[in-house]
């Protein structure tokens, strides 16, 4: 049965005047991997923070496991793991005292907070390092050493504010693949905030895009790509050459294929025209390339998906 762990209603945070979120609206179900995607100031630590009780509401309901972060902040706070995109630890003890600490913190007494621990740095590839003191580890490591800190007090939903902020790539498939298998095994609900769409997009189940503090979509790529897009469902790629390669024929083309009913975006990258329409016009573009004098070397149907995305929301603020 499908049992909603996270429930926002209408969520909304003003900053005075200013709205940081705006009606936020959205249910993640238990065992969920649900990446909360969106450009810088997009609304998403704002938030987390109302979900874990750290800031209050202006208006609308948070209910996290059944709880009011509000009301409830220490009910919440015994589900929720949270790792923030930089972990504090205690430099001068080891990882292992570290994880015994909170262990210890979370009433766990200490033999079984020392099992535990071990067997947690041994999950997220640290039993090696467990001896040498955190402030020696690297930033990926300090990372899979806050998803063990996380994971010690066996919390039912686990929040991840750009948990990949500053490692390299190698380690970031680590880390999001080692969450996968953490939600998977053990039933874990994940809400991971991002504003690296193709990380969000290898391990998230669904995705919430985002944007000046409103949900604009959700869904997996394709049926995000679908709700964005949907003014414009059809995506034509033409590939031109033109006999004499000048910057007036190009922009002619791009003119004289914007006049076609139907024809709603045209973007021209090199040689490649890329045209949004509302119905599918590719044979009278395929007549104006031709009737222009150029040559039309490809033309198809593309379907909508990650690369539109990024472009259209993500271009400016986020690293691939
Ligand atoms: N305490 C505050 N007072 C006033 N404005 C704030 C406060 N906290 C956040 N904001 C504003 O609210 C908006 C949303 O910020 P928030 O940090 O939630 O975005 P974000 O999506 O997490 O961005 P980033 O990816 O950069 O972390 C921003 O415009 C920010 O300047």
């Amino acid at each position: 049965m499908d049992q909603r762990i996270i429930e926002l209603t209408g969520l909304t945070k003003k900053y005075g005047q200013f709205t940081a979120v705006d009606h936020l609206t959205l249910s993640i179900s238990k065992g969920e991997i649900f990446g909360l995607l969106g450009p810088n100031g997009a609304g998403k630590s704002t938030t987390i923070l109302m979900m874990l009780g750290l800031t209050e509401p202006t208006s609308g309901v948070v209910k996290v496991c059944g709880k009011d972060p509000v009301r409830q902040p220490v009910e919440v706070k015994r589900k929720v793991g949270y790792l923030p995109d930089s972990v504090g630890f205690y430099d001068d003890y080891s990882g292992l005292e570290n994880l015994i600490y909170t262990a210890q913190l979370n009433g766990i007494n200490r033999t079984r907070a020392a099992d535990l621990a071990e067997s947690l740095l041994k999950r997220v590839g640290l039993s090696h390092d467990a001896h040498k003191k955190a402030g020696t580890y690297s930033r990926g490591m300090r990372q899979r050493l806050g998803l063990a800190d996380v994971l010690i007090k066996r919390p039912e939903v686990i929040i991840l504010d750009e948990p990949t902020l500053g490692i390299d790539p190698e380690g970031i498939v680590e880390l999001l693949t080692l969450i996968r298998e953490l939600s998977k095994e053990q039933g874990i609900t994940i809400l991971l905030s991002s504003h690296h769409l193709h990380q969000v997009q290898e391990v998230c189940d669904r995705i919430g895009l985002f944007v000046k503090g409103k949900l604009l979509a959700e869904g997996n790529i394709t049926a995000l790509a679908q709700q964005l897009f949907s003014h414009q469902p059809y995506s034509i790629e033409a590939s031109v050459v033109f006999p004499d390669s000048n910057g007036m024929a190009k922009q002619k083309l791009t003119d004289t294929i914007s006049r076609i009913e139907g024809v709603l975006s045209v973007e021209l990258d090199d040689n490649k025209y890329r045209i949004g329409c509302s119905r599918n016009v590719a044979p009278a573009i395929a007549r104006s390339i031709t009737a222009q004098g150029a040559d039309l070397m490809h033309l198809h149907n593309v379907e909508y998906g990650l690369s539109d995305i990024y472009h259209h929301y993500f271009k400016e603020t986020a690293t691939p």
